[in-house]
């Protein structure tokens, strides 16, 4: 995160320089009250504290005051209720004093959904004349102490009045916040839900991988470690350092590169069905839409992974006594093997493919960066993301191909009937990529692109279906 400039400050401060000079009133002094209490005061604001106990509330730099609630609330028109939802109580017998005050909520709750309103709507009912403003509640009292404010500065707000949101915002601007108006009251269960995730979008990647990650695992022990061992006595242990990750990460990004794009599909197959685009997709199929980024940049991490392993190949022990063993024999035999051009053509392809495929790959990372898709517009964003996408599942499902070659389906292969784990791998970024094809075909690309210029099949129907009361329309 960039400090702001000298500039933007003193136009922050510039702005709210008729503010800075109001008082501004904190309930509360524990430790959210005093971290932002003090850090308004440092930032020029006049702050004065309310409390139940203002005489045994210490801690507070010269100049800010401690007062009785009823006594703080009388000294400005501005109050930060820094109070924990459940003592809210006390707030109706001061509600004459709170007439017509903007009173900012920034209270969270220990679980998500936790009442059925808002803790902002809560305080609504409970001072009826107030004006609410639901803020701040996204910031830590740590993040305001510490003066480095480490993670996200944003600053949610939402209220009602439009300007008590103001003077809350210029106050957000002031203290270094980036104040993000997010509407009406109605929104305050959407900001106090917010800090309470974990990330959200994270969730299904991750899980997704752990789960693929065991079963490629157990499959490879089987076929690589357990059944040699079974089979010849062979011990293969140390295939779990190298040989076996090297197998589970590059089909791990293979998969969960086709599965970023898999959504894409199912939603226009559901397009193309439907014969419109204004009915709203299941929420099983918006939940993965939403979290493609996270699903692509984990199947990144995997493939760099893969790129880090193949890289020591060279140098591996067993890889060496192999070479050396085939030199050694071919010594023994006095019988040179004789060079393939048709396997160094394959040989080195795949590898290419792998390259050009990794590039893209990285390609697509870098743009998602915010400092990077801020600088591209729709359209643009869209081709890298969208076309260099489905090439960079081209040239990796390529690469596996060739790397497969003519062993692919030969039945040598098979250990207790299990294909080696490249054949997995590729069933899905194949049937994408070939659902794909038939998609971009121009009997239902030309459909596709109308239904999503917001053509309809049927528009009765769906004008029905809109009016209609069925909760999965829109
Ligand atoms: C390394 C990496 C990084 C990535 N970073 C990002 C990222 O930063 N941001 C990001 O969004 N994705 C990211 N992705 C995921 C992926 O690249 C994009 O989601 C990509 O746009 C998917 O392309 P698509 O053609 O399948 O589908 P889309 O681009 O979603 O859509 C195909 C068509 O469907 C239509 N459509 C899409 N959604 C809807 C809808 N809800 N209702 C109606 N029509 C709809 C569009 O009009 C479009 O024409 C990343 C992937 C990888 C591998
Ligand atoms: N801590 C944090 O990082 C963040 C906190 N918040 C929100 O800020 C609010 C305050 O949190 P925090 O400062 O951590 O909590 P604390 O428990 O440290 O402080 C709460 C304060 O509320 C006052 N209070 C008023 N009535 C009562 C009562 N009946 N019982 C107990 N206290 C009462 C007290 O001040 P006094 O003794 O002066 O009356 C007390 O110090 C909460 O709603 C929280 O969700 C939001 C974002 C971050
Ligand atoms: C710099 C880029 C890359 C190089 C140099 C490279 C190289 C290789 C090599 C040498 C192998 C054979 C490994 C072995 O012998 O066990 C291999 C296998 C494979 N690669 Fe890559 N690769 C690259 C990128 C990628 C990418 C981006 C993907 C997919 C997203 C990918 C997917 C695979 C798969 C699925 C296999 C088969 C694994 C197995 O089952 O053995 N590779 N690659
Ligand atoms: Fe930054």
């Amino acid at each position: 995160m960039e400090k702001p400039s000298l500039k933007e400050t003193s136009f922050a401060m510039n702005m709210n320089s008729d503010h800075t000079r109001k008082t501004v009133c904190v309930f509360g002094t524990g430790d959210f009250g005093r971290s932002l209490g003090n850090k308004m005061f440092q930032c020029g604001y006049s702050v004065v504290f309310g409390s139940r106990n203002p005489e045994l509330s210490g801690l507070h730099p010269k100049g800010i005051e401690v007062l009785s609630y009823t006594e703080a609330a009388q000294r400005s028109d501005l109050i930060i209720i820094a109070i924990h939802r459940e003592h809210y109580n006390f707030l109706t017998e001061l509600a004459e004093e709170l007439q017509g005050k903007i009173l900012v909520d920034i209270s969270n709750n220990l679980k998500i959904n936790q009442y059925s309103e808002s803790n902002a709507e809560y305080l609504a009912e409970l001072v009826p004349g107030a004006k609410i403003v639901k803020a701040f509640n996204t910031i830590s009292a740590w993040a305001l102490q510490s003066g480095a404010l480490d993670a996200s500065r944003q600053a949610f707000v939402c209220g009602d009045d439009k300007e008590a949101k103001q003077r809350v915002m210029d106050i957000g601007r002031s203290i270094g916040l980036t104040p993000m108006d997010q509407g009406s009251l109605k929104a305050a269960k959407e900001i106090e839900n917010y800090p309470l995730q974990l990330f959200p979008m994270w969730k299904f990647p991750l899980y997704l991988s752990a789960a693929l990650c065991v079963f490629y695992f157990v499959y490879c022990m089987l076929r690589e470690v357990i059944y040699p061992y079974i089979q010849e006595e062979k011990d293969n242990t140390f295939f779990l350092a190298i040989s076996i990750p090297n197998r589970i990460f590059p089909g791990l990004a293979l998969n969960l590169l086709a599965l970023v794009y898999l959504p894409g599909i199912i939603a226009a197959i559901l397009q193309l069905y439907r014969g419109t685009k204004y009915s709203r997709f299941p929420n099983w199929l918006d939940h993965w839409m939403l979290c493609r980024k996270q699903l692509g940049l984990v199947a990144l991490a995997f493939a760099f992974l893969h790129v880090m392993y193949t890289l020591v190949i060279p140098i591996r022990h067993y890889v060496r006594w192999k070479w050396s063993s085939r030199i050694i024999n071919q010594i023994k035999n006095n019988k040179t093997d004789p060079f393939n051009t048709t396997t160094a053509w394959l040989s080195d392809s795949y590898v290419a493919l792998g390259i050009l495929g990794f590039f893209l790959f990285v390609l697509l990372g870098i743009t998602s960066l915010p400092s990077v898709s801020n600088t591209v517009n729709w359209r643009e964003f869209r081709f890298v993301q969208s076309k260099l996408g489905y090439l960079t599942l081209i040239l990796c499902t390529a690469h596996t191909l060739v790397f497969g070659g003519k062993r692919f389906l030969s039945p040598s292969i098979l250990r207790w009937y299990l294909p080696s784990i490249y054949v997995l791998s590729l069933i899905m970024p194949c049937t994408v990529l070939v659902l794909k094809f038939i998609l971009v075909m121009p009997c239902f690309d030309q459909p596709l692109t109308r239904i999503r210029q917001g053509w309809e099949r049927n528009s009765k129907v769906s004008k029905k279906a809109q009016l209609g009361n069925g909760k999965n329309e829109v």
